[in-house]
């Protein structure tokens, strides 16, 4: 029996069984060019019959004959050489979130950054999330689409943009923009941080459905090198945590059934496993799904919530229904099929397998020998000045006595079980005694929130709790202070640490998960041991792991070795590009139709305002 705490989604309330409206689909299968810088080099080598070919292709698929006589023009000024570049594959990366435009945390980081590594490598690349907001930089296609949900037929909107070599398409429907208008970082799942909406599986239906609508319905021209919509039969989806889980089985049932996307290939990423999707068994009717779904949903626990007995899990049905499953690491895809850590559904992974791939980082939006939001820029040579500089501006803007030679640990992240912050918290006063400031910025579970705002209370002058959602101190936090505490119960990869890292802060961290797969003992940081996994009680141990922990990185800050892991953190490649490669090695393995690695590309460097944090 699993001991972490499962967060439940509350129940929707109509009923009834139905299809949906679409459009024709269109077969259309382009000869896929790269597009970024370094993807024109691989073109140049293309040898004109390809590019003949594909002009064909394209023709077939309704191209103009603009970019026919564009592409010829082009042919025939390109020398002829040997093939040097695979024709990739046809990816749409489907999520609740999509930073800049929506995040409330890694989610968000992940469906922004690693579409654009994809595209650099070749690969026609669509992501997929709700329009939460009136984002000024997507633009209205005028496609509709109608699809049902619940007994009732619901009409969306797409919009779009073409940022970074990536296709972002937004699904518009009042239920993502009237509820949530902007407040993408506590908004997006319920009214307040940990309740959840009441129709969140009408809405997550809908916007599964729609995901699989827009890349047959939309005919998208930005890309100079590829035109029309992606719908062959060759298109991978890649589904985002439980909110995502019915996309493979609506691939199944509305769309296979009718000899459409026959060998497309769905997988599923799992961020967190404990956040699943849990509901009444008898909502299973509201999902317009045929009966034989019924047993890759249907589950039974051992709790009351929502209701007791059998239940719906949406997760469940993600991870069966898909071809594939991966996670964000290697030590968490083993945490997965673990009885104590699988979250009750390790024995169904350890029936489907699940492959780890750490997580990269957006190292243009975090980048300190650029970032906007630090006082002094550095790299790796000018670390050791910047720092301390940096560090006086940051005790100046959150109140704390400015002194560069007291080492600042800082906590960012959720206020949740999940993070310890809790932990953190009980072990503060164990650690005050030493000559040190904290910095806590999170938002979360009111409860957590109130035990930081107290020792705030408790230590005015050493510690500081931002109980905001705050880039712009984010960036800053990263920029001025010495060491990272996270404390995590379980991490499925952790984002923190490598942008701590990436600005030369080793992390005092718990030893799960991605932590165990990023944090390197004595190199790269601190391994505080594993905590327990109950998120109900905070252990006494666990407590006295974090001081022990956190004293012994004091100890060292204040010694040469302390330099030297700095100059380990910030030396790594922390990038997307080493994430993707090992993504198309993964991606290859569903055997979607006409699937071929891409090139070795460089992450598409941001344009403008495309990397912010806030479209
Ligand atoms: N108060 C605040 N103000 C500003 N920015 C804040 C903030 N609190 C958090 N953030 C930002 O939100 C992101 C959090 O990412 P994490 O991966 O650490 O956690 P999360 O648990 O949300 O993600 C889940 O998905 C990711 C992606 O797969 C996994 O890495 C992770 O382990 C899993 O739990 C970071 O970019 C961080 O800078």
């Amino acid at each position: 029996m699993a001991t972490v705490t499962v967060l439940h989604f509350s129940k929707g309330s109509c009923t009834s069984a139905g299809g949906f409206v679409d459009s024709e689909p269109r077969s259309f299968q382009s000869r896929r060019i790269p597009n970024s810088r370094n993807q024109i080099t691989a073109y140049k080598g293309l040898r004109s019959e390809n590019i003949v070919d594909s002009l064909r292709l394209q023709s077939n698929a309704k191209a103009t004959s603009t970019q026919a006589k564009t592409a010829t023009r082009r042919a025939s000024r390109r020398p002829l050489a040997v093939v040097v570049c695979g024709k990739g594959m046809n990816l749409v990366f489907v999520g609740a979130e999509m930073a800049p435009w929506s995040k409330t945390g890694g989610l968000g980081d992940v469906l922004g950054g690693l579409p654009p590594a994809m595209a650099a490598n070749g690969h026609r690349v669509m992501s997929i999330a709700p329009r939460y907001d009136q984002y000024k930089d997507g633009w209205d296609t005028s496609v509709q689409v109608e699809l049902k949900v619940g007994n009732r037929v619901e009409t969306v909107r797409f919009f779009h943009c073409y940022k970074r070599g990536v296709d972002r398409v937004f699904v518009d429907h009042p239920m993502f923009l009237a509820k949530v208008w902007g407040k993408t970082g506590g908004k997006i799942y319920g009214p307040v941080t940990g309740t959840d909406y009441e129709d969140n599986q009408q809405r997550f239906s809908l916007f599964c459905q729609a995901a699989l609508e827009a890349p047959r319905v939309l005919h998208l021209n930005n890309s100079e090198y590829y035109s029309g919509p992606y719908a062959g039969e060759d298109v991978v989806f890649i589904a985002n945590d439980w909110h995502t889980g019915l996309l493979p089985c609506y691939l199944k049932s509305m769309h296979r059934s009718r000899g459409i996307y026959r060998n497309a290939k769905v997988a599923f990423c799992i961020h967190n496993i404990v956040y699943q999707g849990r509901f009444a068994l008898s909502d299973f009717a509201l999902l317009n799904l045929p009966d034989e779904f019924k047993s890759s949903l249907d589950f039974t626990d051992g709790y009351d919530e929502p209701v007791k007995g059998r239940k719906i899990n949406w997760m469940k049905a993600g991870i069966i229904e898909s071809d594939r499953v991966v996670t964000v690491s290697p030590h968490y895809a083993l945490e997965l099929v673990g009885e104590e850590t699988g979250v009750e559904l390790d024995g169904v992974l350890r029936m489907t397998g699940v492959t780890g791939i750490v997580n990269g980082m957006d190292v243009s939006e975090w980048n300190p020998s650029t970032d906007k939001y630090i006082s002094t820029n550095y790299d790796t040579a000018t670390v050791m000045d910047a720092k301390p500089l940096n560090k006086e501006a940051l005790q100046a803007e959150v109140g704390l006595p400015v002194d560069r030679n007291i080492p600042v640990i800082a906590f960012l992240g959720r206020l949740e079980e999940q993070k310890g912050s809790d932990i953190f918290a009980k072990a503060i006063p164990e650690f005050m005694d030493e000559n040190v400031q904290v910095i806590v910025l999170g938002t979360g579970k009111k409860k957590l929130e109130r035990q930081l705002a107290e020792l705030e209370d408790m230590y005015p002058d050493k510690l500081r709790a931002h109980l905001k959602f705050n880039v712009p101190l984010a960036h800053a936090i990263m920029g001025g202070a010495d060491l990272l505490a996270v404390t995590s119960r379980f991490e499925p990869c952790g984002l923190i640490q490598l942008q701590g890292m990436r600005y030369g802060i080793p992390a005092v961290c718990s030893t799960t998960g991605g932590l165990v797969d990023t944090v390197k003992e004595g190199i790269t940081g601190f391994h505080m041991g594993r905590f327990s996994a109950n998120c109900n009680v905070v252990d006494k141990e666990d407590i006295e792991k974090v001081v022990k922990t956190v004293k012994r990185a004091i100890n060292v800050y204040r010694t040469p070795a302390f330099a030297q892991m700095i100059q380990n953190c910030m030396k790594q490649d922390l990038s997307w590009k080493g994430p993707a490669k090992k993504w198309e090695q993964f991606l290859m393995s569903l055997g979607a139709t006409g699937s071929e690695p891409g090139i070795d590309g460089e992450e598409i460097a941001p344009l403008a305002m495309e990397n912010l944090a806030t479209p």
